[in-house]
């Protein structure tokens, strides 16, 4: 954690993330949380289609590629779609611990530019957790997984119950994902325990 931003740094009670047992092993692919995630669906064609997998410990690797509908500036990622990669794999991370949590804050240091076709290495881990509060951090390097970092973010996500996607998400979707026969994939809709 950079620690810049007062609310990114976790008070003095915080605890150590505890990896939830039934987590995937390390190396496992996570798959898409949701089809029409704009970050990691398979059924969003202009998504980031981010492929997420497990680390030790509560840690997530993701690759992303840059793709020409995801540019800014000519043959640029656009800092936003940069910034929604690593929102994606930092959210990923509260499967590992089983919680349902949203982004309250993305904090993003656009390091180096990012040119059309290139393959984002994502790194993130939570380093605390405080109440409701998970506090994370990523890197997104380039020219390999051990490449130069290109971008890195300090997130908090705050714990929710899955209420919080009933009650505000568009009844039409909700129904939809809920309805899904597949129990993992409904269960990750809503990062948490079918
Ligand atoms: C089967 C059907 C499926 C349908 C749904 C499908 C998919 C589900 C979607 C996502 C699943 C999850 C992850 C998916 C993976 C990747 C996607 C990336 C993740 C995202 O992209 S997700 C979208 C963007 N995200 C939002 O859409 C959040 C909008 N927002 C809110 O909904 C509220 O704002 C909320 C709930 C965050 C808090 O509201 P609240 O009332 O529950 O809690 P409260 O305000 O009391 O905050 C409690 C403590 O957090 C501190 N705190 C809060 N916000 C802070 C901030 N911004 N900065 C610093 N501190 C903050 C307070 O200071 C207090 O701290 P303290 O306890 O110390 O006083």
């Amino acid at each position: 954690m950079s620690g810049r931003t007062p609310s990114l740094t976790p008070p003095d009670d915080a605890t150590a993330p505890v990896r939830h047992p039934d987590a995937p092993p390390a190396g496992e692919l996570l798959g898409a949380h949701y089809a029409h995630c704009f970050g990691c669906g398979d059924a969003q064609p202009h998504g980031l289609q981010l492929q997420a997998r497990a680390a030790e410990g509560v840690a997530i690797t993701a690759e992303f590629t840059v793709k020409p509908e995801h540019q800014g500036a000519p043959g640029l990622a656009h800092g936003g779609v940069l910034a929604t990669a690593l929102d994606e794999t930092l959210g990923s991370l509260n499967w590992l611990l089983r919680a349902i949590a949203v982004t309250g804050r993305l904090e993003t240091d656009f390091v180096r530019p990012v040119p059309v076709d290139t393959v984002l290495y994502l790194e993130a881990e939570v380093t605390a957790v405080a109440g409701r509060k998970i506090y994370s951090t990523a890197v997104g390097r380039i020219g390999g997984p051990e490449g130069e970092i290109a971008v890195r973010a300090d997130a908090l996500f705050i714990e929710v119950k899955v209420d919080h996607f009933i009650d505000n998400g568009r009844p039409e979707e909700i129904n939809a994902a809920m309805s899904d026969p597949d129990q993992r994939r409904r269960a990750r809709a809503f990062e948490v325990n079918p």
